[in-house]
């Protein structure tokens, strides 16, 4: 009997201590839960790591409905400005950008929503700062203009001539989104674009757009009222050229006389192989043509942008709607390297000229080659003149 009454006694005293050791255990949990959270927040709030996560959450902002709005104006003085044919149509996909496609604005809707962390970085300069702190979000955002193309007739020439306008803003280096890295999605091709403030335009350049199957149909999906930059070149002597810079990494190429034409002889021109392809423009322009008017491309001569290089950047920022800030001034013929070059660009503020790889010597060919390579051509000319409305004179 004892004995029971010991045990009973025990029992409620180790229920009691459980119980109060629950309510320890409970408390102090609960305020180390408090702690922990409440310096999160903290950090948050100190920290841009704030900054990157808001907007995710954020649909759209005032500031990029107005950036929007400007481009669109732009995208109208610049249909205005052009000549040709198509102006309706660029007018009717300018003004319906938000509304109209349900493709492109689903989209168009990516490019504008801030979702880009912090300004680190490269592009996290004290100019950027400053640009904050008066107010203007610098972001990046897709394209309105690419230089597609051609390969090898001036496009890294004509990019770094027009960004040395204050209102344009270009990725570095070629970013092959829309032929290779597609899959990748406009988040990423967007994150490799340049931070800009509202009113510049942000431009690209991959001179293999142009001759890449795929690639109108993805630029219209992305923004049916991008502006084409196209530079072009006397295809034989584009051949040549793309031929050089081949023979410059290869040591053991052919002769360019033996890849051009089939079995040694110069009667049958081999169509298939790159550098003579790619000199088909009029093929290619069929394919844009088919998701832009003519309006929305502007054509530059390679050949006029070494002889003046004012004349056809003129044009180009006419074109984009912009200022002609960019003049002769800015130019002057480096008689060592053949070419134009600049007082200074967007990176440095020396006179300088574009790289080694720019203005290469090209190998002496054959001249009956070459006679029957522009034989070869001349139809495909015509037929991009045709198209064009311009008339290149390619001899
Ligand atoms: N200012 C200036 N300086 C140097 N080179 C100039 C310039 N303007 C046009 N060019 C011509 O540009 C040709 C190279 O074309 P791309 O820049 O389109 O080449 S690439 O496709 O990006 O590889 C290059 O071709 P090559 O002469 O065969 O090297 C030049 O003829």
């Amino acid at each position: 009997m004892l004995i029971n009454i010991w045990f009973n006694n025990l029992s409620s005293r180790a229920l009691a201590i459980a119980l109060v050791l629950c309510v320890v255990v409970v408390y102090f949990s609960y305020s180390f839960n408090a702690c922990l959270f409440a310096s999160i927040s903290r950090t948050l709030q100190k920290s841009n790591l704030r900054n990157f996560l808001a907007p995710l959450t954020v649909t759209r902002t005032d500031n990029a409905t107005t950036t929007n709005n400007n481009n669109n104006n732009r995208n109208n003085n610049a249909s205005n400005n052009s000549r040709g044919s198509g102006n309706n149509t660029s007018t009717t996909s300018s003004s319906n950008n938000n509304t109209h496609n349900t493709n492109f604005s689903s989209n168009y809707n990516i490019n504008n929503i801030s979702v880009d962390s912090p300004l680190t970085g490269h592009d996290g300069a004290p100019k950027y700062q400053l640009l904050r702190q008066q107010g203007l979000r610098p972001s990046r955002h897709l394209p309105d203009t690419l230089i597609i193309g051609v390969k090898k007739s001036g496009t890294r020439a004509l990019l770094e001539f027009i960004r040395l306008h204050p209102d344009v803003r270009s990725a570095g280096s070629e970013v092959h989104f829309f032929d290779r890295h597609y899959q990748r999605g406009l988040r990423w091709y967007r994150h490799h674009m340049p931070y800009t403030i509202e009113g510049q335009i942000t431009m690209e350049k991959t001179p293999s757009y142009f001759v890449t199957k795929e690639v109108p149909q993805r630029v219209y999906h992305m923004n049916t009222a991008t502006k084409l930059l196209i530079v072009v070149r006397d295809p034989v002597t584009r051949a040549i050229s793309d031929y050089t810079q081949a023979a410059s990494k290869k040591t053991d190429m052919k002769r360019f006389e033996e890849l051009a034409f089939v079995n040694g002889s110069y009667s049958v021109v081999d169509t298939n192989w790159g550098p003579i392809k790619i000199g088909v423009y009029a093929r290619y322009l069929e394919r844009w043509l088919l998701y832009f008017p003519l309006s929305q491309l502007l054509f530059i001569s390679g050949e006029r942008l070494i002889i003046d290089p004012a004349y056809e950047i003129g044009r180009v920022q006419d074109f984009l709607g912009l200022k002609r800030v960019v003049t002769e001034k800015h130019f002057y013929f480096n008689a060592t390297k053949g070419f134009p070059c600049l007082f200074k660009s967007e990176a440095r503020s020396t006179p300088h000229c574009l790289g080694k790889t720019k203005g290469r010597n090209h190998p002496h060919i054959d001249t009956n080659a070459i006679e029957r390579l522009r034989e070869f051509y001349r139809p495909f000319n015509n037929k991009f003149y045709q198209l064009t409305g311009i008339n290149f004179a390619w001899p």
